[in-house]
């Protein structure tokens, strides 16, 4: 490990020269224009940030670190016999900002095993919420009752220099990576399997080991997990976890903090939260008709009726891609491969033929085709995970990758607070009729 750590700072030491040297020569050129609309809309097209471990083009979808999911598909270490990436190997790529090799990556595997040690009071807090808790809010729950062990908060209580908090906050991602799939599969057997809970299997890599804990050792699910797991990872810095994530981060608050803030905003429905609306509205829309697999004059109908009762069709649409997810599409894919007559696969794709033309319709949806969410529920169904409202859980364990992995990047580059200027809507009734000057700062 002291391997990847070091070459981590090697990389991030020639980064953090070659920014200063941008901001030296460039520091006040300009990047673009803000206008009203952007201010009141979500910020949509204001480049604000950096994050330097995915880059999303609206059209081709997220590269990490320069690589596409098809790529990264092909690319990345594999289990032996396996067809799908180790998300092990993601975070290495979106951490060193290169391709591992295999023993790479079998090193991290391990790594993370021996750290995935939960204290009791962990298991301890999450058993004090009721059963009905969501899942959710126990994910959270259970990452800020690890906090406990934040190497990071420790030692700047204890008064570090801030040129030493990288490495503390590389300690914390790294053990907060190794620790949530035990956090995350507690929470679904406590839920769901009458607390019936299984041991981690040290020999088996990231996902698989989580696959086995979650209590599926199906070969078939553990490959699902690894896709999911990599594909789920990052967004680019903008969307609402890793944005939350960096945000809180900006304060010196620890990767648990930092972290459990991101759940927090993966947890609504507009964001990560979408995936278990997907399940939802299908067993929704065949409950209303009586059961079976729908037709696509049937699903139509249903769609225009959500949108009559002015809801949102989950896992369409999406704030900044504007073509079909390559996640979506890198889950039909392995759904063609393994599950290529399962019913609710089938509705999904269906679903997936029916909804942009009437979103289309509506004229003011900017992006008609599907996200991630649309697909990756029908596919655990499958396997026998039906628990949609644990499907965030999920989401939340793979985010860490590139959220965390960020966060290293940041503390590594020093970033500052982050702290945008925010304005009142009687400040901009004069700002718009010339009574008021826009501030810069
Ligand atoms: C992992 C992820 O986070 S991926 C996203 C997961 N979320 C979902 O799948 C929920 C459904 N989708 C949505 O609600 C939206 O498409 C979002 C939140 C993802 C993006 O929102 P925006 O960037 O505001 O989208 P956009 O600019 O196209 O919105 C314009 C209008 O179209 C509507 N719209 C957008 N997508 C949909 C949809 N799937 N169904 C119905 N209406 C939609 C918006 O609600 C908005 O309506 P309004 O003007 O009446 O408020
Ligand atoms: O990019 C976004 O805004 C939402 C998204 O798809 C993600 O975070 O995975």
């Amino acid at each position: 490990m002291v391997q990847i750590k070091d070459k981590f700072k090697v990389k991030a030491d020639e980064l953090n020269a070659t920014v200063k040297e941008i901001l030296k020569e460039h520091g006040s050129d300009k990047i673009g224009e803000v206008t009203v609309a952007q201010v009141y809309q979500g910020m949509r097209g204001i480049t604000g940030l950096v994050s330097e471990t995915s880059l999303l083009d609206a059209n081709e979808g997220i590269r990490f670190r320069g690589y596409s999911i098809p790529e990264l598909r092909e690319k990345l270490p594999k289990v032996n016999g396996g067809a799908e990436p180790l998300p092990e190997g993601l975070f290495y790529l979106m951490l060193i900002g290169e391709l591992p090799d295999t023993e790479q990556v079998q090193e991290l595997s391990g790594i993370l095993a021996r750290r995935s040690h939960v204290p009791n009071h962990v298991f301890a807090t999450i058993d004090a919420l009721p059963i009905n808790t969501h899942p959710m809010t126990m994910f959270t729950t259970g990452v800020l009752a690890l906090q406990t062990e934040s190497l990071f908060a420790k030692a700047y209580a204890d008064g570090i220099n801030k040129k030493e908090y990288w490495g503390y906050m590389y300690e914390d991602a790294l053990n907060l990576i190794a620790r949530l799939p035990r956090v995350a599969a507690y929470i679904y057997r406590r839920k769901y399997k009458n607390n019936y809970h299984i041991q981690p299997n040290g020999m088996l890599d990231w996902a698989g080991n989580f696959a086995h804990m979650l209590g599926y050792e199906d070969e078939g699910f553990k490959e699902l997990m690894r896709l999911y797991m990599t594909i789920h990872a990052d967004h680019e810095g903008g969307n609402v976890s890793a944005h939350t994530t960096h945000l809180v981060g900006s304060a010196l608050s620890d990767a648990y903090l930092s972290f459990a803030a991101g759940m927090t905003g993966l947890a609504g429905p507009l964001h990560g939260l979408a995936n278990q609306e997907v399940i939802k509205w299908i067993l929704a829309m065949q409950q209303e008709l009586g059961g079976g697999t729908p037709t696509k004059e049937q699903i139509a109908a249903y769609v225009r009726k959500t949108l009559a009762d002015g809801k949102v069709v989950p896992g369409y649409g999406h704030a900044v891609l504007r073509k079909t997810d390559p996640r979506f599409t890198a889950q039909m894919e392995f759904a063609k491969k393994h599950l290529p007559d399962d019913a609710l696969v089938n509705i999904v794709w269906n679903v997936y033929e029916t909804v942009p033309p009437i979103l289309q319709e509506l004229g003011k949806v900017k992006n008609p085709w599907p996200n991630v969410d649309a697909h990756s529920g029908a596919l655990l169904v499958h396997y026998g995970l039906v628990e949609y409202e644990f499907y965030t859980v999920l989401f939340g364990v793979s985010r860490a990758l590139g959220v965390l992995a960020s966060l290293c990047w940041d503390r590594v580059m020093g970033q500052p607070l982050e702290r945008p200027k925010s304005v009142t809507s009687e400040w901009m009734q004069l700002f718009v009729t010339g009574k008021a000057e826009a501030s810069a700062e």
